[in-house]
């Protein structure tokens, strides 16, 4: 054996979204907070998440988590989220896979028929409500940090297609969200590669006509993903809606996307169209789906923002210690832009 790192990795999916948690070989990870720690992740140590999600060992579809040991009093665990172009704040379908291979694996004692946890997330803490049966956790239901709308029914200006509908919306990630009927889409599979491309577009546009700063942290990433939505529609006391994310570098969420999920529900609520303690049925471009609910209301500096619930479901899929050979001509590992519409 001669890997200059070696990684102990279980893999796993929420919904369809691959969320890999690094359960050990990092190493020691500075820092006070989770935050802390992203950003030493990020200015330190980006060459493990370029191993891990670039090519020839990761996808354009990987994400990935580094689980660590939290410093706060009330946390069971924390994680770090990394994605393909940035370190997240918070991932809702991750978080989904986190719970899961920390019960399932038995780095956390699992205790039926339900396991309450608190993990530390880098956007803050996040109570984790997990239904287990026969060693298997059946569902995860994460309350997220409050989301809100930073920008409400505006216009996009957008080469080809004028002024165009907009919300810029915080749940975790910062969404700039559209309706696709009006952009002429349905949200179905045969449509996966235009979406990605328009999605692109959308995000380059806004990201030059709308500002955002969280106001409680300005180091939060700014827009980095479009949201195409469904129609709304209301079956007795729930709600149903398609969605499609575009994350970057434009590829589709397999899941229904937990922190776009939560920007919906934050901008259903400013619309009026979603009270609190109702719950959306949230559909993914693959069919899937989470259970998305406005547990309650709160505010963020001097935004009004709802407390938002989503729960899913998770299966591992691979456990494997993942290396890197001192002679490897692809430390950095790399991109295509066939698949990741960059390269790097
Ligand atoms: O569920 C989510 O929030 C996400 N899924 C992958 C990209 C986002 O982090």
């Amino acid at each position: 054996m001669r890997f200059k790192r070696t990684l102990s990795v279980v893999d796993c999916h929420a919904e369809g979204e691959s969320g890999k948690v690094i359960v050990g070989g990092v190493g020691q990870v500075p820092g006070e907070t989770m935050f802390d720690k992203r950003v030493h992740l990020e200015t330190h140590m980006d060459d493990i998440r370029r191993m891990v999600l670039f090519e020839p060992r990761g996808a354009v579809w990987h994400n990935a988590n580094i689980v660590l040991p939290s410093n706060h009093p009330q946390a069971d665990m924390g994680y770090v989220i990394l994605e393909t172009t940035e370190y997240p704040a918070m991932s809702g379908s991750n978080t989904i896979c986190v719970a899961t291979v920390l019960l399932e694996t038995g780095i956390l004692p699992m205790r039926e028929p339900v396991t309450n946890l608190t993990l530390e997330s880098p956007a803050g803490l996040i109570r984790v409500r997990c239904e287990c049966s026969d060693g298997k956790v059946t569902s995860v239901r994460l309350v997220n940090q409050p989301a809100f709308c930073y920008h409400l029914d505006r216009k996009l200006e957008l080469a080809g297609f004028g002024a165009v509908g907009v919300d810029i919306v915080y749940g975790g990630m910062t969404y700039a969200m559209v309706d696709a009927a009006e952009l002429g889409f349905a949200i179905e599979r045969s449509e996966a590669r235009e979406l990605c491309e328009l999605g692109q577009r959308v995000k380059a546009a806004a990201v030059e006509q709308f500002a955002v700063e969280h106001p409680e942290n300005p180091a939060i990433p700014g827009i980095t993903n479009t949201q195409f939505m469904g129609p709304l529609r209301r079956e007795g006391e729930r709600l149903f809606a398609r969605n499609t994310v575009i994350v970057s570098p434009g590829r589709c969420d397999r899941s229904p996307c937990g922190t776009g999920s939560s920007a919906r529900l934050a901008l259903l609520h400013a619309k009026g169209l979603m009270r609190e303690g109702e719950t959306l049925v949230h559909e993914s471009i693959t069919g899937s789906r989470f259970a998305c609910t406005i547990d309650g209301v709160a505010k963020v500096g001097s935004y009004a923002a709802v407390v938002p619930a989503i729960a899913g479901q998770a299966w591992i899929t691979g456990l494997y210690q993942m290396g890197m050979d001192p002679t490897d001509p692809y430390q950095e590992g790399f991109t295509m832009s066939d698949t990741w519409m960059s390269t790097v």
